[in-house]
């Protein structure tokens, strides 16, 4: 990934979003970007603010989205505050319709796959690395457990080249998931066809895909304009940053630049300390 324009500066990204809001949509990863990392997955909630944020700045805008790797079902349930919400669960290969989880027909295929991957990994691997399964992917987490960081890493090597798997590393976690064309890159890339202002927020590996995207359209057309906004951490967090046009510290920092983008729009109140940050 690599910046090749000069750097963006926020007051100009945030004025031509407002100006072209019919064709401006956010995008946002979940874990580590709008909720905090935590060791149990199932205790995670997004941080206070941002679902309220996310339903005022859809109703500004084209398009808002979630793109996740976690289930769709998992995401309605934790955005149903903010109903005109888009929902991208597992990496694309599921969304939300009308209310209704719908499942990509390739990807269904290999639930029989996975499942035996669930099992194998609750039956070989030390019970202090917490196994998510998702049906679809099987996350393997290793943060009560560092240490076997290596040993989860080779198991899951084995058994994508044994099943012909798909692995995704993330923050102390490593997923394996069906070979199917579908991540974060690809949903950010389908869904921003029709916009020419797009923005992006991640913390993590996976979201280098999205990045990508914006930039692969901005190289292909100039009217558009691509804005990465990376959530910092010590983690996987550097990486992302380096190709970020802005930062934010945290997640519990992200509604507050969204309220520098919501008070840009006619008739919003200013934001607190509005233009004091994100240069
Ligand atoms: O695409 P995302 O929405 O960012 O999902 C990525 C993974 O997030 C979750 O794991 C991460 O957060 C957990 C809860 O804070 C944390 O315990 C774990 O160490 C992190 O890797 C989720 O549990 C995974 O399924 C997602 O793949």
């Amino acid at each position: 990934m690599a910046t090749s324009r000069a750097p963006l500066r926020f007051a100009e990204a945030v004025s031509a979003t407002v100006s072209e809001s019919a064709g401006s949509g956010f995008f946002f990863d979940y874990d580590g970007t709008l909720a905090p990392i935590m060791r149990d997955p199932g205790a995670v909630f997004p941080v206070a603010g941002a679902v309220a944020r996310l339903q005022v700045l859809a109703r500004l805008v084209s398009k808002v989205a979630i793109v996740s790797a976690r289930p769709a079902a998992y995401l309605r349930d934790r955005f149903s505050g903010a109903p005109q919400l888009r929902l991208f669960g597992l990496y694309g290969m599921q969304t939300v319709e009308d209310g209704r989880v719908r499942t990509d027909a390739e990807a269904e295929l290999w639930a029989p796959v996975m499942r035996r991957v669930a099992e194998e990994a609750a039956r070989d691997l030390p019970r202090e690395i917490l196994i998510e399964d998702k049906a679809l992917i099987v996350a393997l987490h290793y943060r009560s457990a560092p240490a076997l960081r290596g040993a989860v890493e080779r198991w899951s090597s084995r058994k994508a080249a044994e099943l012909g798997l798909r692995e995704q590393y993330g923050r102390m976690v490593v997923e394996l998931r069906p070979p199917v064309e579908r991540d974060k890159g690809t949903v950010v890339a389908r869904e921003i066809e029709t916009l020419t202002r797009a923005w992006y927020f991640g913390d993590d590996l996976s979201d280098g895909r999205a990045f990508d995207a914006l930039r692969g359209r901005e190289e292909r057309d100039p009217a558009f304009m691509g804005v990465r906004v990376a959530v910092a951490n010590t983690e996987t967090g550097d990486e992302l940053a380096r190709v970020a046009d802005f930062t934010v510290a945290s997640p519990e920092d992200t509604p507050a630049l969204l309220d520098h983008v919501i008070s840009a729009f006619p008739g919003r109140p200013p934001a607190v300390g509005a233009g004091s940050r994100h240069r």
